[in-house]
């Protein structure tokens, strides 16, 4: 029997590197997708299963744990990886007033994780398998703040609050942890003097890459005595 994972927002970039690791490595993925891309038929053709869901629509929230409920036994992991990084400044001809930003940054970063991990911990605690996790992917910015992104920063750490409170909570039976990245992929756009700037933050001035957070994930869920932790993978931010 596969061991099934639920990674949210699969569609590009981490969420789909994941997806296809996973897959790779014989894992059932279950993902979540809000906007389709040509990528996510390879992901079917692997056998995953595919949710569309914006977590921005309580409804749509709603239906997607009912769905699971409905479909799975039994969940091995659920990677939080969905996120959107609302800058504070609204750009001119937005339809997002400035309370919206605090409130989808606390909304997809905070109650999502909230909701889905309360909704499923059952089938969590179901998976025969001696380890079952919760991971969440949160930011460096959580321990330092962000002029620039202040509602995000702010979100990511209460995401962090978070991972130690469902960690108490579902001790012994799930593992629950962070990890905090800086710098794993610029976006498409980003200029040099951008890059140059960002990059200039660190120690190790580089992108992590995605395969770094996804050795990382693989070692959490190989881990049976990390829970409520926090791995951060900054690059050395903190020392510069
Ligand atoms: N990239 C980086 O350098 C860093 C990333 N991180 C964190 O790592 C994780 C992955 O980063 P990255 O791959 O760059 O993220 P992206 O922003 O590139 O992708 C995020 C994913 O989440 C989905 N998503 C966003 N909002 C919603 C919503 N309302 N409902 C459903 N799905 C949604 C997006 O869907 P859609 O395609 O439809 O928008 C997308 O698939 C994130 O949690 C991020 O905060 C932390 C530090 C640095
Ligand atoms: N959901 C996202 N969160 C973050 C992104 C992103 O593209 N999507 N990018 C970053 C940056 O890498 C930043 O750390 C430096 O430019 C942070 N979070």
């Amino acid at each position: 029997m596969k061991q099934a994972v639920l990674i949210t927002g699969v569609g590009k970039r981490l969420g789909l590197a994941l997806a296809s690791h996973l897959l790779a490595n014989g894992y059932h993925v279950i993902g979540t997708y809000r906007r389709s891309y040509p990528v996510l038929d390879e992901l079917r053709s692997q056998g995953a299963d595919l949710y569309q869901v914006d977590f921005y629509q309580q409804a749509q929230v709603d239906s997607f744990i009912e769905q699971i409920k409905a479909n799975y036994q039994s969940l091995r992991a659920i990677v939080h990886n969905a996120s959107d990084w609302l800058p504070d400044q609204i750009q001119a001809g937005s339809d997002i007033k400035q309370a919206q930003v605090l409130e989808k940054m606390m909304s997809i970063h905070v109650g999502i994780p909230y909701q889905l991990n309360l909704a499923l911990q059952s089938l969590l605690r179901n998976h025969e398998s001696r380890f079952k996790d919760i991971i969440h992917i949160s930011d460096y910015v959580a321990e330092k703040g962000s002029k620039k992104h202040m509602a995000y920063a702010a979100s990511k750490a209460a995401l962090n609050s978070l991972t130690m409170s469902f960690a108490s909570l579902l001790a012994p039976d799930v593992k629950v942890n962070s990890i905090s990245p800086a710098m794993i992929k610029f976006n498409e756009g980003d200029d040099d003097a951008y890059k140059e700037k960002a990059l200039a933050k660190a120690l190790l001035p580089k992108e992590a890459g995605f395969s770094e957070i996804i050795n990382a994930i693989d070692f959490i869920l190989a881990s049976d005595f990390m829970t409520g932790r926090n791995l951060q993978l900054d690059g050395g931010r903190h020392l510069k």
